[in-house]
């Protein structure tokens, strides 16, 4: 897929709008959490996450990211329950991050930002598949995991050791029986809120469903992430990190918690 939009000052967040004019929309995504300022919603239901037995397929480089794809012809992956209603199939995961370990993470916390972010992304199955629901108002959920730096994940490692043959754009490899389900931290306590894809076409059809605690990641962990390419192979090599949205104005949302 051919895509004129980046992370770059020429083509990167503060240019999105000229091709994608709802980046200044109403319910735009990242946003930055003020915990002092969430409402804690004791009609939150517990957040349920089926994802045994996991059905990953691939793992790609598509230029902005690196992702891991699911087969979701059936109810193998799912999200229930938390902020949402009915049942959303988890079609893949891909992460954001920075070039150094001080920046990365798209939502912040009291601004804080971590230096990476994991991102589930669900889609409703009250749509026929992720292409109808993309762009409706409660076609998709995410789920955003926070990484800290700290111990070495080995939780990461089947990822990490997939990245000398994703490289570069375009680039994809065989990647099964991965259950992202280890890649959770213990609690779920999470942070919710409407919002949108944080890339183009920017939809505002997420239902955001943040987790409060991190998961770990090394610094030399960190360092592969980088060694992944933006370019396609046998073009000027461009490191794979920057690869984030800044957080957008909250405009009179409400982020709610399902914990006090
Ligand atoms: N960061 S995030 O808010 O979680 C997120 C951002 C974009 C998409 C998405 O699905 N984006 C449209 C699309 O159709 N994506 C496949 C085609 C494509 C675009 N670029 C590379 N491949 C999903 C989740
Ligand atoms: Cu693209
Ligand atoms: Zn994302």
């Amino acid at each position: 897929m051919s895509h004129s939009w980046g992370y770059d000052s020429s083509d990167g967040p503060a240019k999105w709008a000229e091709h994608y004019p709802i980046a200044n929309g109403p319910r735009q995504s990242p946003v930055n959490i003020i915990p002092s300022q969430t409402q804690f919603d004791s009609s939150l239901k517990p957040l349920k996450l089926q994802y045994d037995p996991s059905t990953s397929k691939d793992i790609m480089n598509n230029g902005h990211t690196f992702q891991v794809n699911f087969l979701d012809e059936s109810d193998s992956a799912i999200l229930t329950g938390g902020p949402i209603t009915g049942t959303y199939r988890l079609k893949q995961f891909h992460f954001h991050w920075g070039e150094s370990d001080d920046k990365g993470s798209e939502h912040t916390v009291d601004g804080v930002k971590y230096p990476c972010e994991l991102h589930l992304v669900h889609w409703n199955t009250k749509y026929p598949n992720f292409g109808e629901a993309v762009n409706k108002p409660d076609g998709l959920a995410v789920v955003g995991v926070f990484l800290k730096i700290g111990s070495a994940n080995p939780r990461l490692q089947k990822v990490l050791d997939s990245f000398d043959s994703i490289k570069a754009k375009g680039q994809q490899t065989t990647f099964l029986n991965f259950d992202p389900k280890n890649l959770l931290p213990a609690s779920l306590n999470f942070w919710t809120y409407e919002g949108s894809l944080t890339t183009p076409p920017l939809y505002e059809s997420v239902t955001w469903i943040v987790l409060k605690e991190p998961i770990s990641v090394s610094s030399a962990q960190m360092a592969k992430f980088r060694s992944l390419l933006f370019s396609s192979a046998g073009e000027q090599p461009r490191c794979m990190c920057n690869n984030y949205r800044p957080p957008q104005p909250i405009k009179g949302r409400k982020v709610r918690s399902n914990f006090k």
